[in-house]
């Protein structure tokens, strides 16, 4: 699976980073979904430069221009809750693009919140033949929830190219999908980090993105 780690050169997307992981800063929450949504658009805006574009002859006032587009249709598509936001920062970039939900959640098998497995429960996705797939996801913990739905929105069709999108993965997460996901997927992360608790949050992360950019759930 080739990954892109896109805070290993200077660009925005360090201070973003910075500020989503700042325990200070973080509790903001409309700064934090912002930053979330800042970070997809400069991730989308790299996904970009990897894709088809086909000429197109436009008409300007002043006569016909040759321009480019992506060539294939793109498929937009998160896993609910904490990917809102960044969903939002890819729409904003690829304005046309259709779009797909999936809902993922982890069930504890017992109180101390160690091990759990993850169900996925809605799903609403256009047919996927043929288009090109982006899933986009703040965080990649354990790597489950991601494959888990991206195995339901295979069920909508065979994408020929798919991407996948991250704000903070960590290295096992990475390790886990590079054994579970063929090779027409590319992996997108802004940051790696190297550990994961006991409750399988990253460290040092930045804390419980759905609960950071909505309120906290029971
Ligand atoms: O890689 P994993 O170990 O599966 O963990 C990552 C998942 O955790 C977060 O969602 P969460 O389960 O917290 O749900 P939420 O979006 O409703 O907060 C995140 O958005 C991923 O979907
Ligand atoms: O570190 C983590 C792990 C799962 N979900 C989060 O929001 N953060
Ligand atoms: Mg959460």
């Amino acid at each position: 699976m080739k990954t892109y780690y896109l805070d290993q050169k200077p660009s925005l997307i360090n201070k973003y980073l910075l500020e989503m992981r700042d325990v200070n800063i973080q509790n903001d929450r409309l700064r934090f979904r912002e930053n979330i949504v800042r970070t997809g658009e400069l991730v989308a805006y790299e996904i970009s430069k990897v894709l088809k574009y086909k000429e197109i002859e436009t008409q300007t006032p002043l006569g016909i221009a040759l321009c480019r587009k992506p060539a294939d249709t793109i498929v937009l598509s998160t896993i609910l809750r904490a990917g809102l936001p960044f969903h939002q920062g890819f729409l904003n970039m690829f304005d046309d693009a259709e779009n797909a939900f999936v809902s993922a959640y982890r069930e504890y098998d017992d109180d101390s919140h160690t091990d759990f497995h993850v169900y996925t429960e809605y799903i609403a996705s256009p047919c996927l033949d043929d288009k090109v797939l982006i899933i986009a996801d703040p965080m990649l913990a354990t790597g489950k929830s991601m494959e888990v739905g991206y195995r339901a929105l295979l069920k909508k069709g065979t994408p020929k190219e798919v991407h996948i999108a991250s704000v903070i993965a960590s290295t096992e997460a990475i390790e886990y999908l590079d054994q579970c996901m063929p090779d027409n997927v590319t992996l997108w992360v802004a940051s790696v980090d190297q550990k994961l608790n006991e409750h399988s949050y990253i460290v040092p992360g930045l804390g419980d993105a759905g609960d950071l950019a909505f309120g906290e759930k029971l």
